[in-house]
């Protein structure tokens, strides 16, 4: 299919090692795996749960219970194909170095998102470790094309980050048509507690969450804003500015985000639905719901599709377009596994479940 060294791999099982199989994502990342065709499970590494076996923390992943998670450092990883790092911001750029340019390194954390350094270090507050190709196949690049180009082949893929991978994937049709105007684009998102990954923390006490919603990182501040603005501006092929505001949801995982941009100029309700229509007509996993059904997290909790729906609020002259995904599926590991097929040449869907688990 692709004329690339990479695709002769896909002759034999390509051995995965997981940093960070201890954490939400490495686990789901495993999950993942497991139902793979093409993979074998290599190493699998934690922090200072290194020495323990992975059964202890993700008991549902039964075919790996007794595996016993290694340390995280380039010897341990040696020898696989593929690296998934699911570890915590600032980890993976010197781990990478290590590994060499041979292995496929796919990082599911921020480190290598943002193509501009200022950004990161505004929002991130350290140095930016540079940047990989951006791992969202489905997104709309202005002037046409789609960001799935820049993914096969490659050996070092970023991983978007969950917020963005629903904000971006609800707004950019608009924004790529030119229904959408850049300025003053709003999205507020919530999020299940997974996200926040599993290192104890008082406000994710079930206490704290249970029967309850909060808004976070309000005002501009949250580290997603300079990602979703990133995204939706290579959509539009011109500066784009998003205020976001994340909430957290008494749910255990699932984001459902709601983004309303100007309608441009003259932009009809049909206009509208048509841009999203043409954008996502041939996506696999981008699923525009029927007209007047909206999206559910629970419609997608467990799989790697995402759910859209888009209207024209004429009386305020606003497109309202809303996105439902799972963050640890299309919003990480299921976004992580896409990414690895891309470049290894293998078939963009292989091993992703489509089907959710509602109710
Ligand atoms: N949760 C989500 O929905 C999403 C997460 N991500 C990203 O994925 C990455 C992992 O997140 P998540 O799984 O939620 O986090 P968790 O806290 O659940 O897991 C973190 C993992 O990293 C390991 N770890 C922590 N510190 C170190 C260290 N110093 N050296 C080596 N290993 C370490 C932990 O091991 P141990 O068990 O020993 O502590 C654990 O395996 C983050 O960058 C996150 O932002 C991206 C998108 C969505
Ligand atoms: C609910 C919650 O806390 N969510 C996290 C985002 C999820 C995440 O892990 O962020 P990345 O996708 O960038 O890795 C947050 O707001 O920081």
């Amino acid at each position: 299919m692709h004329d690339h060294p990479w695709v002769c791999m896909v002759m034999h099982m390509v051995q995965v090692a997981v940093a960070g199989a201890s954490g939400y994502a490495g686990a789901e990342v495993c999950r993942l795996l497991l139902g793979h065709p093409d993979v074998t499970v290599g190493a699998l590494t934690a922090g200072s749960s290194a020495g323990s076996a992975l059964g202890e923390h993700a008991p549902h992943l039964l075919p790996l219970a007794d595996r016993v998670l290694g340390p995280t450092d380039a010897e341990t990883l040696a020898g696989a194909d593929v690296v998934v790092l699911a570890l915590p911001h600032g980890a993976s750029g010197p781990l990478a170095a290590e590994l060499g340019d041979g292995v496929l390194v796919v990082d599911a954390a921020a480190d290598h998102r943002l193509v501009d350094p200022a950004a990161w270090e505004a929002f991130y507050g350290s140095d930016h470790a540079g940047t990989w190709p951006y791992a969202l196949p489905e997104l709309l690049l202005a002037g046409g094309g789609r960001q799935r180009d820049a993914l096969v082949g490659a050996r070092r893929l970023a991983v978007p980050g969950c917020y963005p991978t629903a904000c971006v994937l609800a707004l950019a049709p608009g924004m790529a048509a030119g229904v959408c105007e850049p300025e003053d684009v709003v999205v507020v998102a919530a999020s299940g507690t997974s996200g926040a990954g599993r290192a104890a923390k008082v406000g994710m006490l079930g206490a704290e969450v249970m029967g309850s919603m909060s808004p976070y990182g309000v005002g501009g501040v949250h580290r997603h804003t300079p990602e979703v603005e990133q995204g939706l501006s290579q959509a539009a092929g011109r500066p784009v500015t998003v205020s976001f505001t994340p909430t957290l949801a008494p749910m255990p995982r699932g984001i459902l985000a709601t983004a309303t941009a100007h309608a441009a100029p003259g932009a009809t309700a049909s206009a509208v639905r048509a841009a999203w229509e043409d954008a996502y007509a041939d996506e696999p996993f981008v699923h525009l719901l029927p007209p007047g059904r909206w999206p559910r997290t629970k419609d997608v909790a467990g799989s790697n599709a995402v759910h859209l729906q888009v209207a024209l609020d004429e009386r305020v002259g606003r497109v309202v377009a809303v996105a439902a995904v799972d963050n640890l599926v299309k919003g990480t590991a299921g976004a992580a596994v896409q990414g690895m097929n891309l470049a290894l040449g293998l078939p963009e869907s292989t091993g992703l479940p489509l089907v959710g688990l509602a109710p």
